[in-house]
């Protein structure tokens, strides 16, 4: 038999503040009936007053209220309770009552007239946050590990704000380059929110054929189309309960647009072929390398979803910016790629060598050419000349012979012979990176800025292969 404890655990307290009483009566016997302890106050002044001498679990506000807006306490709150969720209950159809409270704070919304099974998702959600062992941390606790590596202040910021807004039902639009993080940020959200137990979807809207989308988005009924052999789920059933991240989002076609819309704000949709709405419990994070208020500015994406997806908005910066965080990056992914017996290391050299890189496909383009370099290495330890930074393109490899820019150059690298192989590969590709760097500053007479132009680098890059290369300007 299990021990029990001496008191039987006392049931989480929600504070209803609601001027209307039909409505508060409405909201009081739907959270008794969830077996809930509710108080209730008419005012904001009330509520202060309940808030003094008693921990909620939840504060459900109206917006309007006799003495002030809502919007007050969802700040209040938010600055003094850390711990306890706010949610607003919004006018019909006031989708900018919702963002402003979202964005001041509020962990949901709910519009009228109140759904009540809308309701009950929202107020199970909230419960979760501050219950049990599996509680969501508020952001004063210690941080949990997170999978956003770096020690530099600007990943340091954003593992705090990722911390503070997972508690929230907010829709979170992030934005970076490619290969930055966008999709570890998504999974971090849904890792620390309280739907971390519910599926993480992640889509990318750019892959999906126009004509698919809908039946990819909302699911369909058997028959609603030729081919449709059986019922199917949709993005937005397969995440329920849990976070849908709309990647590429801006790839949206507008007509897409609209539906989309539609559903984050009915929070229900419709299966192609069938007659009834679903509700649907999702959290929206997405994600676009391009510039999606400009998007807007030039009608390829709508304002109103704009708008309603990006009230928090998240950056990452690109690795070049945060150079610092090479060290711990790339000790986690040499620890990914090698194993208990085969560890793998860096020579000399080769982090000061990624310093000098620009790294345009971010942490993506570093795992990647540390894996590529680990195949070349010799024992597990990659050297300078394991890297092969891009740079030297081999697609610029031409036949033709070069002309020589310097009496110190090196004759012109054989053509690859079709039947044999080079007896040291980084050995090799280091002799036609020369030759051909050679080659640009001999048509641009040494102007390094526009040698790097016509390879395709940046001038840091090329002044960097140059020094590796020992390349240096001709004595005038
Ligand atoms: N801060 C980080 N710490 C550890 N790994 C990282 C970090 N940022 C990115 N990565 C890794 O880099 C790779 C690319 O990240 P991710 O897919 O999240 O980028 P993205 O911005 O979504 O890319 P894309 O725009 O191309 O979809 C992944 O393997 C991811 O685990």
């Amino acid at each position: 038999m299990s021990a029990r404890s001496p008191q039987a655990p006392r049931s989480p307290r929600v504070l209803v503040v609601d001027d209307e009483a039909d409505l508060r009566e409405l909201l009081e016997l739907t959270l008794l009936k969830m077996g809930l302890d509710v108080d209730s106050a008419a005012s904001l002044a009330a509520a202060r007053a309940r808030l003094v001498d008693t921990e909620y679990q939840l504060v459900l506000t109206d917006m309007r209220l006799p003495d002030g807006l809502g919007l007050e306490l969802v700040r209040e709150v938010t600055a003094a309770y850390k711990n306890t969720p706010v949610a607003v209950v919004t006018a019909f159809g006031s989708t900018d009552n919702a963002v402003i409270a979202l964005k001041a704070g509020a962990f949901d919304y709910i519009s009228k007239p109140v759904a009540l099974d809308q309701l009950r998702v929202m107020v199970q959600s909230a419960l979760r946050l501050n219950a049990g062992p599996a509680a969501v941390q508020a952001p004063s606790a210690a941080p949990t590990a997170s999978r956003l590596r770096g020690e530099s202040a600007v990943i340091q910021a954003l593992r705090a704000q990722i911390a503070r807004l997972a508690r929230s039902m907010a829709p979170v639009a992030i934005h970076g380059e490619s290969g930055s993080g966008k999709e570890l940020a998504a999974r971090e959200i849904h890792a620390q929110s309280s739907r971390a137990a519910k599926p993480f979807i992640a889509v990318n809207c750019g892959a999906i054929p126009e004509a698919l989308m809908e039946a990819e988005f909302f699911g369909y009924r058997k028959g609603a189309f030729t081919g449709a052999a059986d019922d199917r789920e949709g993005f937005f059933q397969a995440a329920n309960g849990g976070t849908l991240m709309l990647d590429e989002v801006a790839d949206l076609p507008l007509a897409m647009q609209v539906k989309l819309l539609r559903a984050i704000q009915e929070r229900r949709v419709r299966k192609l072929g069938a007659t009834a709405e679903e509700p649907v419990d999702v959290r929206i994070v997405s994600a676009t390398h391009k510039n999606l208020a400009q998007c807007v500015e030039q009608g390829s994406f709508r304002q109103d979803l704009f708008y309603r997806l990006n009230v928090i908005e998240l950056s990452l910066p690109p690795l070049r910016e945060r150079l610092d965080d090479l060290g711990v990056l790339t000790a986690a992914i040499l620890e990914r790629l090698g194993t208990f017996e085969h560890k793998v290391a860096l020579g000399p050299g080769v982090l000061e060598a990624l310093r000098g890189y620009a790294f345009p496909g971010n942490v993506r383009e570093l795992e990647n050419i540390l894996e590529r370099a680990l195949a070349f290495a010799n024992g597990g330890v990659i050297q300078v000349g394991d890297l092969a930074l891009k740079g030297a393109r081999l697609a610029d490899m031409a036949a033709a012979p070069l002309p020589s820019p310097m009496p110190a150059a090196p004759s012109a690298v054989p053509p690859p012979n079709p039947d044999s192989l080079p007896s040291s590969l980084p050995e090799y590709l280091n002799q036609v990176e020369r030759e051909i760097i050679l080659r640009a500053l001999a048509q641009t007479h040494f102007n390094r800025t526009q040698a790097a132009q016509l390879l395709g680098i940046s001038f840091r890059q090329l002044r960097y292969q140059m020094q590796k290369l020992n390349i240096q300007e001709p004595e005038a």
